[in-house]
């Protein structure tokens, strides 16, 4: 133990923690300016080497700050089932983060590890995996990590390179089933069952040509679109044309693109316009872990109509049913995950389709548990991050059914059904919300339906919404509860979004403190823009008054 102690306060003494600031496990992760990051990150590696010994098994540890700008950077742990590390775990990655000195990060460790029985000294082996996506800071803080990692006895890091978020997540979910969890295997998962997909389609669907091949994707200028470039080598039946990959000249990271400026500003990205009017066309985010598709409006100076994380959700939902309903001996219970920003129409939508939805706060990690609860959880957050999750058992029942179906009854309908879930099953990341898994999810869907872009888009109009930032002096002052969507302190302010949304016909209204940035966030939705706008506005000036600030949009 003597050792373990000297090397955690040696390894520490290289990593201080910057004057005057603090830390916090937010939404997802770990995130601030890249440049004040060697600190958390470095302390990022002693919990993920902590969290693999209790767990026994391999770990992620990913460096990324997503969306957020270029000088941004973050850190997040996966679960050895590729999830995110488990949030009973984020009190003490916050401690840790803010141990003021090297003396009291180790007696952090050494207490924690008592805690939880952790055995530290080297009799148990452990080991991260690590990856970072494309930030200038990324490499000086994978260093740091690496160092964190080491400094607990017994831990091996290994680098598996840059990485989307969702890569990285599935290789750690791989490994630890023994499955292969290379990059390549990935690709290969990938095309493969995309391929196998796309081959489903039924043959009387006179539709099939009258979809458009054609697909231009905005990588954000982050790690998905050269990833995308690589799998694309191996698709056919798709012509999919890649811009903002991050190649010299092609501009700065999420700058004027990326999947949250598009769902966000409702514009077509950089290095999109005119000549692209008619086309499908798709965004990433940073990351590659957030996903939306759009379409150039004529005439409308690059506006956009957006198919958000909500109709990427409807269409899955849809396809997984009809599969279902052809399989009438493969009972499984549906849970559709949302949360407060899923726009009112399509949660009307999704619950007229009979399905169950559940509402939880926002985050994936929190709908990403609640998907668990079902043998098939569909969830997305409408800014386009999701999955679908499939229980143990349920893969087992239809893994017998399909092999069955396919020496009794080949070629018939339910065989093809079962055949597509098994496809689904393997090409939508079972670890976490994945854009190009979920891009090439959406393809094959609407190559087997027959859809166009339009088609998908008139599944049913978005109602208004209008979204607002908040900047006061305590965002912690706001408590939320019923997932986010009621205010309970301050009391006041509650009353008073009540009485401005009763004003407007199918008003919503809902106020709660970001987990990413220092700001409160509104949104509002009413029958008409005007309305909606109006409405977050007036609770936007009320929180203002109440905790004191400027409103940006
Ligand atoms: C309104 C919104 O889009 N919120 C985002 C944002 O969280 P906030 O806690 O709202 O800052 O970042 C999260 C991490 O990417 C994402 O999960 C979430 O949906
Ligand atoms: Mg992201």
């Amino acid at each position: 133990m003597a050792d373990q102690l000297s090397l955690l306060l040696d390894s520490a003494t290289r990593f201080p923690l910057p004057n005057g600031l603090s830390f916090s496990y937010g939404t997802s992760g770990f995130r601030s300016d890249g440049s004040v990051l060697g600190s958390t990150v470095h302390r990022a590696g002693i919990v993920a080497a902590l969290r693999s010994l209790k767990t026994g098994s391999t770990v992620g540890l990913v460096i990324t700050a997503s969306h957020n700008p270029v000088c941004d950077n973050g850190v997040k742990i996966a679960d050895p089932d590729g999830s995110m590390m488990d949030q009973s775990w984020e009190p003490f990655a916050n401690a840790l983060a803010n141990a003021p000195d090297p003396n009291s990060l180790a007696q952090l460790v050494l207490q924690f590890a008592k805690d939880e029985e952790i055995p530290l000294g080297g009799g148990q082996s452990a080991e991260v995996l690590l990856a970072r996506d494309t930030r200038p800071t990324g490499e000086t803080l994978l260093e740091a990590a690496k160092q964190g990692i080491s400094s607990i006895i017994g831990t091996v890091a290994i680098d598996m390179g840059i990485l989307t978020t969702p890569e990285l997540h599935w290789m750690v979910r791989c490994w630890n089933n023994g499955t292969k969890a290379t990059e390549s295997d990935y690709f290969a998962q990938l095309s493969n069952s995309f391929r196998s997909l796309m081959e489903l389609a039924p043959n009387d669907n006179l539709n099939l040509d009258t979809v458009e091949k054609k697909l231009i994707v905005d990588g954000a200028n982050g790690v998905g679109g050269f990833k995308l470039e690589e799998i694309k080598k191996n698709i056919t039946g798709l012509e999919i044309d890649v811009r903002n990959t991050g190649k010299e000249g092609e501009g700065l990271l999420n700058e004027g693109c990326g999947a949250d400026f598009v769902q966000k500003e409702k514009f077509a990205p950089c290095g999109f316009g005119l000549s692209d009017l008619g086309i499908r066309c798709a965004s990433l985010d940073g990351d590659a872990d957030r996903l939306v598709f759009f379409r150039l409006i004529p005439n409308s100076n690059n506006k956009i109509e957006l198919v958000d994380g909500d109709k990427i959700l409807s269409l899955f939902a849809i396809f997984i049913q009809e599969q279902l309903r052809l399989l009438e001996e493969l009972p499984a219970r549906l849970g559709v995950v949302q949360t407060a920003y899923a726009n009112g129409a399509a949660t009307d939508y999704i619950k007229n389709l009979g399905l169950e939805v559940i509402f939880t706060p926002t985050g994936v990690k929190y709908l990403h548990e609640k998907a668990l609860e079902y043998d098939i959880g569909l969830y997305f957050e409408a800014n386009g991050h999701g999955t679908i999750l499939f229980s143990k058992e349920f893969l087992s029942q239809l893994d017998s059914a399909n092999r069955e179906l396919s020496s009794k009854l080949p070629g018939s309908k339910k065989q093809k059904a079962a055949s597509r879930l098994v496809a689904v099953t393997q090409l939508i990341n079972q670890a976490v919300g994945d854009a190009l898994s979920g891009l090439l999810l959406v393809e094959a869907i609407l190559h087997n339906k027959g859809w166009s872009f339009q088609k998908w888009c008139d599944l049913y109009q978005d109602l208004p919404s209008r979204q607002l930032k908040v900047k006061v002096a305590d965002r912690t002052a706001i408590v939320t509860a019923d997932a986010e969507t009621r205010v309970v302190k301050p009391a006041a302010l509650q009353e008073l979004i009540d009485i401005e949304t009763a004003k407007y016909t199918h008003g919503r209204c809902f106020v709660r403190p970001s987990g990413t940035e220092d700001v409160v966030r509104i949104y509002a939705e009413a029958a008409t823009q005007d309305s909606a706008d109006s409405l977050a506005n007036s609770v936007a000036q009320h929180v203002n008054q109440i905790l004191g600030s400027d409103i940006k949009t």
